[in-house]
């Protein structure tokens, strides 16, 4: 049996699952935390990876690893292979100025055509433009830019800060691949290159792709963008401790969304939402995407396709504030959940405890509505809490239908989705057929598939096991009842 390994860096913590190359069966898993935060010291990430290695029995039996990640995140470097700042993440709003100022000045119908998405403070391109105008002294020493999955692929193959890593700082060594690039908003699903003049539109410096020869030493290194089934190393022995060192070979890695979508083997007709700490909703489609209303984010997915996707900033979290808040285990909090009607008797949550990403309002609030002497119970709190969450996502599920993908099933995955009551009211608030893979890490399995694809040149095609579907049961009322108010938050 011939093992490989898939990881999943995200925002919450890092997974790893080890499996059968043949079949995906997996084999061994590990976890490590990551700290709390939008803003993170990248030195969190490459602890908790050791660890989650570690913890899943180490890579010493293991053909070829993939790492995917939390999207968007900046990590800037310095000529070192030093980080210049903690990494602002996907979720961190502080560059909703600098998305609207790059909107002003280019337009949102050139940017979405250039670069498949209209910016929004998530998107990498307006972080680097809040480092210009904020942080004007880091910004002039930046060698390189770098997104969390590029960056540990790096560090497992040796390379980093020059002393602390075997094989020093080599930038141009620097990889990622096009579902992670496509969501910097500077580089074009739809030619396959970084938008240079874009990048120097955004942080007024020049940029140009690692291991071109030209302009070396003076323009900033972007990572050069692998193919989905690339080999772009092997792990360092000094990884290997303990035990003898193999040859690991290491993959392009992907955003964690498209990693997501290789796990499951998503096809035309399969329309994914993650409840993750971010919500997705996602399809994979033949032809690039360029939405000048900016709901659909046009990134490329990480088999050589596109990826429209729709992202809440509130998730998961919203369900963990809501179940602390009645002091209750998620257990208890599901129970609770469906001991309410259907509507929550009026109470509707508009969850935007972290702002919102779609709709665009990155300085809104939360705000609970219909709250009166008797719709105030425990139940209605904890089950409008789970209707809020879904109805967002309802509204991205409505864009990509509304874009022309075919919609014949949702596959809802996250780590949210392990609360039946989540599986239920699915069934209530979307109009589609509900399907829930049997609850695991199928992003760090997306990634273990690409190790697998990289290893013999053909993709796997691992079955997918799903648990009975919530029954069908779409209630209408439920997201009209959230959208009377959520349209006036
Ligand atoms: N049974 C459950 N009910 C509700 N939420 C849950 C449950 N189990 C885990 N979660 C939530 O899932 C989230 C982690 O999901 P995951 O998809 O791993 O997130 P991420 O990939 O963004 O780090 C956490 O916010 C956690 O509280
Ligand atoms: O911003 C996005 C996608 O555009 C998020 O999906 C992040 O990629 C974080 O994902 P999770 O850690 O919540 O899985």
């Amino acid at each position: 049996m011939t093992l490989v390994a898939g990881v999943d860096s995200s925002t919450q913590s890092c997974k790893v699952l080890i499996v059968d190359a043949g079949t995906g069966h997996i084999v061994r898993v590990g976890k490590a935390a990551h700290p709390d935060g939008s803003e993170i010291a990248p030195a969190h990430w490459w602890s908790a990876l050791q660890d989650a290695i570690h913890d899943a029995g180490g890579l010493a039996d293991v053909a070829a690893v993939s790492v995917a990640g939390q999207q968007h995140g900046m990590v800037l470097l310095d000529t070192e292979g030093r980080v210049l700042r903690d990494a602002l993440l996907w979720n961190d709003t502080r560059s909703a100025g600098a998305a609207a100022d790059l909107i002003t000045e280019i337009g949102a119908a050139e940017l979405a055509q250039r670069c498949g998405s209209v910016p929004v403070a998530s998107l990498t391109i307006t972080k680097v433009r809040w480092v210009r105008d904020h942080e004007p002294a880091i910004a002039a020493r930046v060698a390189a830019v770098a997104l969390p999955h590029d960056w540990l692929s790096w560090r497992l193959r040796g390379y980093g800060p020059a002393d602390q890593s075997p094989l020093g700082s080599d930038l141009e060594q620097l990889t990622t691949d096009r579902s992670d690039a496509s969501g910097t908003g500077y580089w074009s699903p739809h030619t396959g290159s970084y938008d240079l003049d874009l990048f120097r539109a955004a942080f007024g410096r020049t940029a140009r792709v690692a291991g071109s020869a030209e302009h070396a030493g003076t323009h900033i290194v972007l990572p050069k963008v692998a193919a989905p089934s690339d080999i772009t190393g092997t792990v360092h022995s000094d990884l290997f401790v303990g035990a003898a060192a193999v040859t690991v070979k290491v993959g392009a890695g992907a955003g964690d969304n498209a990693a997501g979508a290789l796990g499951l083997g998503a096809a035309s007709g399969d329309v994914v939402i993650s409840v993750g700490t971010s919500g997705t909703v996602f399809a994979v489609s033949a032809h690039p995407s360029a939405d000048a209303t900016g709901t659909i984010a046009g990134f490329a997915d990480a088999s050589g396709a596109y990826l429209p996707i729709a992202v809440t900033l509130n998730a998961a979290r919203i369900l963990s504030t809501t179940a602390g808040l009645l002091g209750i285990d998620f257990e208890e909090f599901a129970t609770l959940a469906l001991a309410a009607q259907p509507g929550s008797a009026g109470v509707v949550l508009v969850p935007y405890f972290e702002g919102e990403r779609t709709p665009n309002l990155p300085d809104a609030t939360a705000s609970f509505h219909g709250l009166s002497i008797t719709s105030t119970t425990r139940e209605n709190i904890a089950r409008a809490s789970i209707e809020g969450m879904l109805c967002g996502l309802a509204g991205g599920l409505d864009a990509i239908k509304a874009s022309g993908t075919a919609v014949e099933r949702v596959l809802l995955i996250g780590g949210a989705v392990q609360n039946t009551a989540v599986q239920i009211v699915a069934g209530q608030v979307f109009d589609a057929l509900v399907v829930v893979p049997t609850p695991g890490e199928y992003v760090a399995r997306g990634a273990a598939a690409q190790a697998a694809w990289l290893l013999t040149g053909t993709r796997p095609d691992w079955a997918l096991e799903t648990i009975a579907a919530p029954p069908a049961d779409y209630r209408p009322e439920i997201l009209g009842q959230y959208r009377a108010v959520a349209g006036a938050a």
